[in-house]
């Protein structure tokens, strides 16, 4: 008897300790449920509706402007600042005050029509401070425009390839270097759903007149033309992953082999379209090579271990296997811990004579020249 008494207090209370976990996983389950529906509600509303900053707070709606503000405001179309594939980009003072940048598309590019929806959709929701925000459009007889905030010191190209620009500083390039990170790692990271830009390069990274920089162009990128022939591939010659060129699969890694060609432009100066890959290829084979291919200019300016520090991340983000490249945040991470250690001035020779070091990466300099004219003439 006694013992069919116990049976029947193990049984109920099994019975309660069942009951107890199943009304747990209903409720558990339930709030789990909510949260989701939650998230994926505000996430939709950043889709459709008001963008929002990256502190939260709700961004201006897109602007629409009619086709006589923009004639008005770029003084019947002559204030041009350059000439993009899809078309001219003029500068346009509007009569609210303010000044922008106003990209009229080619009426005849088909694709620049089909770009248009992708980067106006795309860019009304993604605002950060790294990226040229994208202030309003026009649509107007079939002419599309995009007005984005204005850039006052240009493309990062222009800065460091123009013979009529001043020298950018080691210090603005490692800024620089961290703002384009930002600028990505929140594409990757931050946007929902993520962004891809494909086609990231020196000339699509813009500074204000704090010479700070933002990405431009996502949503634009283009088909690459080789021989005059278009080749199917996004992007421009001398940044694309070489691994996107074998198997037509675009990802994150390959914005970051782009970026890491960014990079090797702001250490070196040297131009993609003008072998930097040779050069940094035959650097490489050197310990601290990189020394070799330094911007000139900065010999004597920089802090030659910084240099190294940020070559190093460059060649991590070129690795051949792109699931070895970094993450963009990890590579955010490498830059900061340069520039703080650049802040902080505790990245020194410890007692090497500066000059002595100098003197070196000049010699070394020369006779890597050397090596690739050689190289050059044998190939001619
Ligand atoms: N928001 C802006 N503020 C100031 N200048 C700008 C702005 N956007 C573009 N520009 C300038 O206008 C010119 C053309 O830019 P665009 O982005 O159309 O072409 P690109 O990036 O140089 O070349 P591609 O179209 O082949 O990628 C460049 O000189 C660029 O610096």
């Amino acid at each position: 008897m006694a013992h069919r008494g116990n049976l029947v207090i193990v049984g109920i209370s099994v019975g309660l300790a069942l009951g107890i976990f199943i009304a747990s996983l209903v409720f558990f389950g339930l709030r789990w449920y909510k949260k989701r529906a939650h998230l994926r509600r505000c996430a939709n509303e950043r889709c459709t509706t008001t963008p929002m900053s990256p502190d939260g707070t709700r961004m201006a709606k897109l602007q629409a402007l009619t086709r006589v503000d923009i004639q008005k405001a770029t003084q019947n179309f002559t204030t041009i600042l350059g000439q993009g594939s899809f078309g001219p980009v003029y500068k346009a003072t509007m009569a609210i005050g303010g000044v922008v940048a106003v990209k009229v598309l080619a009426s005849n590019s088909k694709q620049g029509e089909k770009e248009f929806q992708t980067e106006v959709s795309l860019l009304g929701r993604l605002h950060h401070r790294n990226l040229v925000n994208l202030v309003g459009y026009c649509v107007d007889k079939g002419q599309h425009m995009l007005i984005y905030e204005f850039m006052s010191n240009g493309s990062l190209a222009r800065l460091l390839y123009s013979q009529e620009e001043r020298v950018l500083s080691w210090e603005e390039r490692l800024q620089i270097a961290l703002d384009i990170s930002h600028g990505i790692e929140y594409l990757h990271d931050g946007a929902v759903p993520p962004v891809i830009h494909r086609d990231l390069k020196s000339a699509n990274i813009l500074l204000d007149r704090s010479m700070r920089a933002k990405v431009a162009d996502f949503g634009l990128s283009k088909e690459e033309e080789f021989e005059g022939r278009n080749s199917g591939l996004k992007g421009t010659y001398g940044y694309i992953d070489p691994t996107y060129i074998s198997t037509n699969k675009f990802t994150m890694k390959s914005d970051i082999y782009s970026f890491g060609i960014i990079l090797f432009e702001l250490i070196t100066a040297i131009h993609p379209q003008q072998n930097l890959m040779e050069y940094v290829n035959l650097a490489s084979m050197s310990p601290d090579g990189v020394d070799e291919i330094l911007d000139k200019r900065l010999i004597g300016e920089c802090n030659i271990v910084e240099a190294r520090s940020l070559a190093a991340v460059a060649h991590k983000c070129l690795h051949k296997t792109p699931r070895k490249r970094p993450s963009i945040g990890e590579v955010s991470q490498a830059i900061l811990k340069i520039k703080q250690r650049h802040k902080e001035g505790t990245t020194s020779f410890a007692g090497e004579d500066i000059s002595g070091v100098v003197n070196w990466i000049e010699l070394q300099q020369m006779e890597l020249s050397k090596m690739s004219s050689v190289k050059e003439k044998i190939t001619e």
